[in-house]
């Protein structure tokens, strides 16, 4: 069968965000890069003018194959949109990101974003975060050392590896992979870990996403942060909306 997997209907339906010269975050992953194998596709027959700020050197590659202009961060005023993958989201629009390693950039370029648009399959829904574990991103100086708090703590941690020698992101950091499961409130849990010395990021998204675009089957269903007003400011933080 030749369907269109959920991965990329997802990419398609976030493509159509983009406009002619506008400053694109570009996610990492193989759900961000359907996202800018369509963009390329735009700009050859549209003859768009697309910038990006990429979140990984592997992005980076990627997105000039695709006739994006690459620039840095500190090149750009603002990043109109960024659309980028995620390795679970839930109801909240909260994410765990970080399965490639790259959870580091992409925080930062989501954190310096107007919108931030997340594609995902639908098997990245969840009710609850932390079935899939929540990369950490440590120093390797003190990776041993947080690695032994954070077996203290209950979290279970794992070096990543690749193959037989120790991942490494594009910062020349480490990887802990932690299960969270045993706590529910993911804010506190992510304080406590930034608190830590050596641990540089978690891949805890819990406030960056304004839209998640989740392929289904043949649709796209789109999930919309509310925003909050002075009625339902209370019970509308942090929580989402089925639009379509
Ligand atoms: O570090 C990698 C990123 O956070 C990815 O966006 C995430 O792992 C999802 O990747 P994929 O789209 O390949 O499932």
């Amino acid at each position: 069968m030749n369907s269109i997997s959920e991965k990329e209907l997802a990419a398609i339906e976030a493509v159509k965000f983009i406009k002619n010269n506008m400053t694109i975050g570009l996610g990492t992953g193989s759900t961000a890069a359907y996202m800018i194998t369509h963009l390329g596709e735009r700009i050859k027959k549209e003859g768009l003018i697309i910038y990006g700020v990429p979140t990984s050197e592997a992005t980076e590659k990627f997105a000039l194959k695709n006739g994006i202009k690459i620039l840095s961060l500190e090149e750009v005023k603002k990043i109109d949109i960024t659309i980028d993958g995620a390795d679970e989201f839930d109801t909240y629009l909260q994410l765990i990101k970080g399965g490639g390693g790259a959870l580091l950039r992409e925080k930062i370029i989501a954190s310096n974003s107007e919108f931030n648009i997340i594609i995902a399959d639908s098997g990245k829904q969840v009710s609850r975060l932390g079935a899939f574990r929540l990369p950490i991103e440590t120093v390797p100086f003190a990776t041993k050392k947080i690695a032994d708090q954070l077996h203290q703590k209950g979290l279970d941690p794992i070096l990543r590896k690749k193959g037989e020698t120790v991942f490494s992101t594009d910062e020349k950091n480490y990887i802990l992979d932690v299960n969270i499961l045993p706590f529910y409130n993911l804010e506190s849990l992510n304080q406590e870990l930034i608190a830590i010395p050596g641990i540089v990021e978690t891949g805890l998204f819990l406030t960056t996403t304004d839209l998640v675009l989740m392929g289904k089957g043949s649709k796209v269903i789109h999930f919309k942060k509310n925003k909050p007003n002075k009625k339902n400011r209370k019970t509308l933080i942090n929580s989402a909306l089925i639009i379509c």
